[in-house]
């Protein structure tokens, strides 16, 4: 099947710089996709965009290149509740991806068992609009309940101003959940202010919360963008993730979101994005949390 990509689409940076900052060994890029290739793995028909194919062999040099040991492979919304492009990736990483799924109330016990052999551990709930449309919250309560034994986390990507009204099912979940993007700040509110605040809390409050503080380039408004050997990429977004790192040092993760779906303005050089981490988590120690211990205490409990 032949795809026309959505209009303005921007493609994964193709030459991306070795990283000034050296992962720790064993680091896990936590949250990054495979799209199609849509002749092999064709786009969902209800998607919200039509991207570039980016394959995992391309998401694997780049792990290579850039010195990551694994990745956890998220189900992008472009392919819907269909995870085959994504449990492939999986079955062809030799065991060095854990991926996340989405799914609806009609999977079967089956299906999940298969997923789980796969490298499954998750399931995504995503309450962004521009993205999916709206799930029933039942259905997704449902769906928690029937993953939860088999030790998976929910997954949440949702936006800062949604926080209050999403509060009560999120904090009802069975599971462990993992924020994408720290539940995206407008950053050009203070750090300290009601809304970031609100964020704070939930973790605070529940101990079963982790965040990705991953996406500044998503994030950021100011930039500088992670392009031309920037080293102060993203100034604004340090604030937000610093905090949280330091908060909350043993449930937070980090991801390349590589290839980076819907970005409008640029597309970064990912090793600069890699060069971002220490301005974050500035200490070796929070950096191998952030980068070994806590993904691999999620994603390859067995191994610790
Ligand atoms: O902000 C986004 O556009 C975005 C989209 C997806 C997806 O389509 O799955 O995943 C992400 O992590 C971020």
């Amino acid at each position: 099947m032949e795809f026309q990509k959505t209009p303005g689409w921007l493609d994964w940076f193709a030459v991306p710089s070795a990283p000034t900052f050296k992962l720790p060994a064993g680091a896990v890029d936590a949250h990054c996709h495979v799209f199609g290739p849509g002749a092999e793995f064709p786009y969902a028909p209800e998607r919200k965009y039509t991207p570039c194919d980016a394959s995992k062999a391309r998401l694997y040099a780049l792990r290579d290149h850039l010195g990551f040991a694994r990745n956890v492979v998220v189900q992008a919304t472009c392919h819907g509740a269909d995870n085959r492009a994504m449990v492939d990736a999986l079955v062809h990483s030799n065991g060095k991806a854990r991926g996340v799924a989405t799914v609806r109330r009609t999977v079967s016990d089956a299906e999940l068992q298969q997923m789980h052999a796969a490298g499954v551990r998750g399931v995504r709930f995503n309450f962004v609009k521009r993205l999916v449309d709206f799930t029933p919250k039942d259905e997704l309560m449902e769906i928690a309940a029937r993953i939860a034994p088999l030790g998976w986390h929910v997954v949440i990507y949702f936006e800062a101003v949604d926080l209050p009204e999403l509060w009560d099912f999120f904090t009802a979940l069975p599971t462990t959940i993992v924020v994408d993007h720290m539940g995206r700040p407008d950053v050009s509110k203070p750090v300290d202010g009601p809304e970031f605040e609100l964020f704070v809390k939930f973790m605070r409050d529940y101990p079963n919360v982790w965040s990705k503080v991953s996406c500044p380039e998503r994030l950021s408004l100011t930039g500088p963008k992670a392009l031309n050997g920037e080293q102060n990429a993203y100034r604004d977004v340090v604030p937000f993730a610093k905090r949280i790192v330091e908060t909350f040092p043993d449930r937070v993760l980090w991801g390349t979101d590589w290839p980076h779906p819907n970005l409008k303005d640029h597309m970064p050089d990912d090793g600069l994005l890699v060069d971002f981490i220490p301005h974050i988590a500035t200490t070796p120690e929070l950096q191998q949390k952030l980068l070994v211990d806590n993904p691999m205490r999620l994603y390859w409990p067995e191994e610790k």
